[in-house]
């Protein structure tokens, strides 16, 4: 799978906020079988982990991409961008610009104009935003090949809470990567992600707040990949009433 151009095997991104231990983290890291990780600058920062963290994390051999987490502004969140292509070396940046404390849901308005702006400025943006085609289609115009649809509001673990929005994107975007970002709790929701056709999953509490990390972050890449193998092989229509699965054709007849 590309993204701007950079071919990727794993189509799971992990997040690495809330883990139990640095030591959780990495070998979190390390089963889930990501190629990518994302870590927040602000929240990093305020909270004093700071660069032992970060060099941590690229000793895992995973690439980074720094997101813009908790920033409400654009001008908050193109300074975060700026600040972490400094960090991290790199032109990724996963966009967050939040809009409403309670839901975090973006403010697309916001997050259009962020990413005009630092695609502009020779970013490689991963929009964080809602399953709405029209805001779709407006940061595309801004200038992502990529586009960030929510499962639900970040944290929750409710999973995919507009399961049509998100086939509607598929249909509407056929050319665009699309990674289902935030809300999924289970591995039952990334394998029901990747069935919907969408391209990757990018996810963090559900693998961080589990009883046993590692071993969901192993579950969740094998729910990545029996999603994917599922979509490719075209799985049957759904059907209102029953078909029978046992032919009749050839049964005795009891007189
Ligand atoms: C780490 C990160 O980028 C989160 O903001 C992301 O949206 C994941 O959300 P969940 O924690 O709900 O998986």
């Amino acid at each position: 799978m590309q993204f701007y151009g950079t071919t990727l095997s794993s189509r799971l991104f992990l997040g690495t906020a809330q883990y139990p231990s640095p030591k959780v983290l990495c070998e979190a890291i390390a089963a889930s079988g990501c190629e990518v990780i994302t870590l927040s600058l602000r929240r990093e920062t305020s909270d004093g982990a700071g660069t032992g963290f970060w060099q941590m994390l690229r000793q895992t051999g995973a690439r980074i991409l720094p997101n813009t987490a908790g920033c409400h502004s654009v001008q908050e969140a193109v300074t975060t961008a700026q600040m972490a292509r400094e960090i991290f070396d790199t032109d990724w940046i996963k966009l967050e610009v939040i809009g409403h404390a309670d839901s975090l849901q973006p403010d697309v308005f916001g997050l259009v104009e962020a990413a005009r702006i630092l695609s502009e400025d020779g970013f490689k943006v991963f929009p964080y935003t809602t399953e709405d085609l029209v805001v779709g289609e407006h940061l595309l115009q801004a200038g992502c090949e990529v586009l960030m649809p929510w499962g639900a509001p970040i944290g929750s673990g409710q999973g995919l809470r507009n399961p049509d929005g998100l086939r509607a994107m598929r249909a509407h975007f056929p050319d665009t990567p699309l990674v289902v970002d935030a809300g999924i709790g289970r591995p039952s929701d990334v394998a029901a992600a990747m069935e919907l056709g969408l391209d990757a999953v990018l996810l963090n509490t559900a693998v961080a707040k589990a009883g046993d990390p590692v071993g969901m972050a192993r579950a969740m890449a094998q729910a990545v990949a029996a999603g994917q193998a599922g979509y490719q092989a075209e799985p049957m229509p759904r059907r209102d009433m029953a078909v029978p699965s046992t032919p009749v054709l050839g049964l005795a007849e009891l007189t």
